[in-house]
């Protein structure tokens, strides 16, 4: 038995298809959904990332405005930028790059987004929101993950998934995500003892750990469903996630590669909030 390959290149392509759509309808009635993607310094996979996010903002027919600053950038100069884009009418959605460089404090940063252009769904008042079930821009990678299992039938009401890395921008929220659907959630992370008595008895294996090969067919239990959030350099520098994918294929019933992957489905949840955010201003659409 084989695992069936979860394609989220193919599910993000008909969803950016539907927002496309959406954009037209917007544009015909004079407003184009416009992000704003702020990027400090040169880690060259931040370029590969804002470059990828620019040219699908662009295909779609949305504005998409790159505001790139020197590593030496201030904190205070940042929050400024930030100021002038939530001010600005035809800025919809924010979106600073992360990690920012060490001087500047990314809760602050993030503190002065206004909520209303969060895409990123970083801001507290958005994390609130989410927690408690209230309507809120969801993290572009958890929304991506819930929207794989929809694409693929999976229910997780009852199940129980086994969310490994407590981030604040991929596991805090995929777990409360799978919680809102009436999953029974685990989180595990770095100090877990025994980490593979948790993951064995995962119905939904979610990984954010960030190490190559990191999990086994040893990890999972038979028939499990493999959501790997990792995105690694192998040994020969090949793009690789959390999953020795091969080793785990005939024994999930599903799981997902990387690339190709979550990847995919987190810039089409941001090109859906930064519309969601534009629609937003026109009163006849409420
Ligand atoms: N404020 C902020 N928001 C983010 O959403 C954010 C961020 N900062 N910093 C960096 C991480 C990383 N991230 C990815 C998005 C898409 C792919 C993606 O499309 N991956 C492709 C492969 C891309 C490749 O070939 O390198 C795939 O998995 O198939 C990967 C990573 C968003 N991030
Ligand atoms: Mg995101």
């Amino acid at each position: 038995m084989s695992a069936i390959i979860i394609d989220g290149k193919a599910t993000s392509l008909k969803l950016k298809e539907q927002i496309g759509q959406r954009v037209q309808s917007l544009t015909s009635r004079g407003i184009i959904p416009g992000l704003a993607v702020v990027l400090i310094g040169d880690n060259p996979a931040s370029h590969t990332y804002v470059k990828n996010k620019k040219k699908t903002c662009e295909s779609l027919g949305m504005r998409s405005d790159l505001l790139q600053f020197p590593e030496t950038l201030k904190e205070e100069e940042l929050l400024e930028v930030i100021e002038g884009l939530n001010k600005d009418p035809e800025i919809h959605g924010i979106l600073v790059q992360l990690p920012l460089p060490d001087h500047i404090d990314e809760f602050q940063v993030i503190l002065a987004i206004e909520p209303d252009k969060d895409v990123d769904g970083f801001h507290p008042v958005s994390v609130g929101n989410m927690i408690i079930g209230r309507e809120a821009f969801l993290p572009c990678t958890p929304h991506g993950i819930i929207k794989l299992l929809e694409e693929y039938n999976i229910d997780p009401a009852g199940k129980h998934a086994v969310v490994i890395g407590r981030s604040n921008i991929v596991g805090k929220p995929a777990g409360q995500l799978l919680l809102q659907k009436d999953a029974t959630v685990t989180y595990c992370h770095s100090r877990t003892v025994g980490l593979i008595d948790y993951t064995r008895q995962a119905d939904i294996l979610i990984s954010a750990v960030g190490r190559a090969k990191f999990l086994g067919k040893e990890h999972i239990k038979p028939g499990a469903v493999v959501i790997d959030v990792g995105m690694n350099r192998d040994e020969n520098g090949n793009l690789c996630g959390d999953v020795d994918f091969e080793d785990v294929l005939d024994k999930a019933s599903y799981v997902t590669p990387v690339p190709g992957g979550v990847g995919p489905m987190t810039i089409a949840m941001l090109m859906e909030n930064t519309l969601l955010s534009a629609e937003r201003g026109l009163p006849e659409t409420k």
